[in-house]
């Protein structure tokens, strides 16, 4: 791997960065829009552009799967699918259960797109004796009693927890016990695992704050007064002498243009 890399980014176990190990299912998306339109190669600029990074950061991303691109041509599309989903683990079946088949579970279950990347959902359970027996998408919700010997029985490898957040942690508990080391959290709680198990949480309202944030500037943008120009030093009138103005705005407006959170 590159020496060039700096030693704080955190790192994927295979040493690619973790930023990097994020931006490869936009990559992916984006590329897969260009397969469909039947498009052979795509340049830098392009599929930065599709997946709305700089070229710059792209091109770096590439080179840690060893994809180069060829110069006057660009990249391949269907080789960089093909890189991509091997990087990511797509090039394999992944069987996941979702526990917790209420109304987010029943979305996640109909949902069709995620077979079509790679992930199979084998299994469904729920600890409501009235939810099982219902058939979603062609697979039977289960007791949750029986969530140890499907675990094993039907090889789950991810884990999805779309409970109330208040049973999350004993979920994820034997999830884990029974060796699931891939967990998917929707529940509102933070979860506590041993080391090796890698937990994602998704917490829409989250990005609804985030969104939040920058429209709450966006609008305070707007509607405070435009700033004048401050810095410009008054040129001295014909006589050498200053008029001393400078408009009266205030030397720092940045007050409400600071950093973003991370
Ligand atoms: N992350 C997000 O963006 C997001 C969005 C919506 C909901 N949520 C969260 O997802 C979870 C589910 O939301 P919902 O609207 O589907 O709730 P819901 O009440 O409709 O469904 C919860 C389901 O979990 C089942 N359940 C309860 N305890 C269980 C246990 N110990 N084992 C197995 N199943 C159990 C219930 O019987 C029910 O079917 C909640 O924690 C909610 O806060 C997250």
């Amino acid at each position: 791997m590159s020496a060039a890399r700096s030693p704080r980014a955190a790192r994927s176990r295979d040493g690619i960065p973790d930023a990097t190990v994020a931006r490869l299912p936009v990559y992916l998306r984006a590329l897969l829009a260009y397969s469909e339109r039947g498009t052979a190669t795509v340049s830098s600029e392009e599929l930065a552009a599709a997946a709305g990074v700089n070229s710059a950061k792209l091109r770096k991303d590439l080179s840690y799967l060893g994809s180069y691109g060829t110069r006057g041509v660009g990249y391949d599309v269907a080789y960089l699918v093909y890189q991509i989903s091997r990087e990511l683990g797509l090039t394999q079946d992944w069987a996941c259960v979702i526990v917790g088949v209420g109304s987010l579970g029943h979305a996640l279950a109909n949902y069709g797109g995620f077979s079509s990347r790679g992930f199979r959902i084998v299994a469904l359970v729920d600890a409501d004796p009235a939810r099982v027996g219902e058939t979603l998408a062609g697979v039977v919700i289960n007791p949750l009693e029986d969530l140890e010997s499907i675990i094993a029985s039907r090889g789950v490898t991810i884990g999805v927890i779309a409970t109330p957040g208040s049973a999350a942690q004993e979920v994820c508990d034997r999830l884990v016990a029974a060796g699931v080391t891939s967990i998917l959290n929707f529940a509102p709680v933070v979860l506590t695992v041993p080391d090796g198990v890698d937990v994602r949480k998704v917490d829409l309202s989250v990005e609804l704050q985030i969104l939040a944030f920058h429209a709450q500037r966006k609008s305070l943008r707007e509607t405070e007064p435009r700033p004048r120009r401050s810095r410009r030093v008054p040129a001295p009138n014909a006589d050498g002498s200053s008029n001393g103005s400078t408009n009266g705005a205030p030397a720092d407006t940045g007050a409400l243009t600071g950093a973003m959170p991370g």
